[in-house]
């Protein structure tokens, strides 16, 4: 049977890299997605391809990308190689905007959504403890943090202020319950 695609979304600062970091580390076997995005490659953070806007958009056009979109003035890629985890097997983790879910659940036959949460406040924390982004650019995050899921999507919402060991467990729960009867 394929893998399925489990999308990751929830408001920037919330900790959806960190969730699927700790996910991998417990299951080796989950494929995490290595985006192509339009930031400077030593930005920080996930691990991630940083192209230029002439690359990214040439890439688009060949069919690279199972899955793009535009946000905080940037472009992101889900490489086409996630279609190839999935036909081995293999459950993908993707870090998605909650813009391109409804064509993410039209792309893929097994697709879920885990929706993470967290406070304003513990957002803005989070956003400047990780030291990416200027003042600015953390200002217009937090003022797209509460964009809703559109209507028909559902998700496992989690809500991500605590510590992450518990957000990680939680998912794990979720996602694999046949692990928690063992
Ligand atoms: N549960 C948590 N408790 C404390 N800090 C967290 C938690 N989850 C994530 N962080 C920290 O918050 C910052 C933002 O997390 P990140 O995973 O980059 O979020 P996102 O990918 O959603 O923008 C990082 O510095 C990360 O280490
Ligand atoms: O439409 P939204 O749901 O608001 O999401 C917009 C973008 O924000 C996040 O990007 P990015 O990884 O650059 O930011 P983050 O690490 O701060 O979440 C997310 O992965 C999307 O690419």
């Amino acid at each position: 049977m394929s893998g399925r695609f489990i999308a990751v979304v929830g408001p920037s600062g919330v900790g959806k890299d960190s969730v699927m970091e700790g996910l991998a580390e417990t299951l080796p076997d989950l494929f995490l997605a290595r985006r192509a995005i339009t930031r400077p490659g030593e930005a920080g953070g996930e691990d991630f391809d940083g192209i230029s806007e002439a690359a990214f958009l040439r890439l688009e056009a060949e069919g690279a990308f199972a899955l793009s979109w535009a946000a905080h003035g940037l472009h992101y890629g889900i490489p086409i190689a996630v279609e190839m985890a999935l036909a081995e097997g293999r459950d993908v983790l993707a870090n998605l905007s909650r813009g391109v879910l409804t064509e993410a659940k039209l792309r893929f036959a097994r697709f879920e959504v885990l929706s993470l949460t967290a406070s304003p406040d513990v957002l803005a924390d989070r956003l400047r403890g990780r030291g990416r982004e200027t003042e600015a650019e953390i200002t217009a995050r937090l003022a797209r943090a509460d964009s809703a899921l559109p209507d028909h999507i559902a998700a496992i919402e989690i809500d991500n202020s605590g510590p992450l060991k518990q957000t990680v467990a939680q998912a794990l729960a979720a996602l694999y319950p046949e692990r928690a009867a063992r």
